[in-house]
């Protein structure tokens, strides 16, 4: 696939011919310096990005393909996403955060956004506002709004990113427990290849091109 950004007049190629397959269950990483269009390729991969030339294909779906309708009711239904910022609303306490996707899909879910607060350690703090709550807590949150509808595929962006390194290895035990608890697909974006050693698979992404793909079991 092929993604470029267009700044004024200048168009800039961001993803090169990106290949990519992804087998149900497996846990991918995705490494790669600062600009390097990790985000661009997640965003792309999950319908948020639609590519200039390529296709992207989940569970058999070409998701492109989709009207906006159709294709938000497909995310809602199939695509986790935890972003790079946590995302919350700041004004809804955690449990509202976690309940906005079934909101989203017109359910209200409120015994599943508590049992999802609890999976991730949180049930006590469900009434609290993302402002009263650590970063880690509320990466927490984004994780457990991500994983509510217990979709099949997950992408995260730096899931750990904003967080010392006690709160990183804690926070990504608990998406790796919880993805392989339940064989959701994962890919996750990170700058820390000691962390992107825990999955299947790490890609190193340069110049908005996969340079290595290497199994790492
Ligand atoms: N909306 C946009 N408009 C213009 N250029 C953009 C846009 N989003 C990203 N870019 C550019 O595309 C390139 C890749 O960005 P991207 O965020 O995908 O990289 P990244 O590998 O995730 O970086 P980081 O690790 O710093 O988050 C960068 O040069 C960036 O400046």
């Amino acid at each position: 696939m092929h993604r470029s950004y267009r700044i004024g007049k200048k168009s800039i190629e961001v993803l090169h011919g990106i290949e990519l397959h992804i087998a149900r269950g497996e846990r991918v990483f995705l490494c790669g310096p600062s600009g390097a269009g990790k985000t661009t390729l997640l965003y792309t991969l999950a319908g948020l990005e639609r590519p200039e030339q390529g296709s992207v294909s989940i569970d058999g779906t070409d998701l492109y393909s989709l009207g906006p309708k159709k294709q938000a009711a497909f995310r809602n239904a199939k695509i986790g996403y935890i972003f790079q910022n946590y995302m919350l609303l700041p004004e809804l306490t955690a449990v509202e955060n976690v309940l906005v996707p079934g909101a989203i899909g017109g359910r209200d879910e409120h015994q599943a956004a508590m049992a999802a607060l609890k999976r991730v350690g949180l049930a006590d703090r469900a009434e609290h506002l993302p402002a009263e709550l650590s970063g880690g807590e509320q990466q927490r949150v984004a994780i457990a709004r991500a994983l509510v509808n217990h979709p099949p595929v997950l992408f995260a962006d730096e899931p750990t990113g904003n967080l010392d390194s006690r709160n990183s290895s804690e926070v990504m035990d608990l998406l790796m427990g919880l993805a392989t608890e339940s064989g959701t697909t994962l890919v996750v974006v990170t700058h820390d290849e000691h962390l992107a050693e825990r999955g299947d698979r790490k890609l190193i992404i340069q110049d908005g091109s996969i340079t290595d793909g290497s199994a790492v079991k």
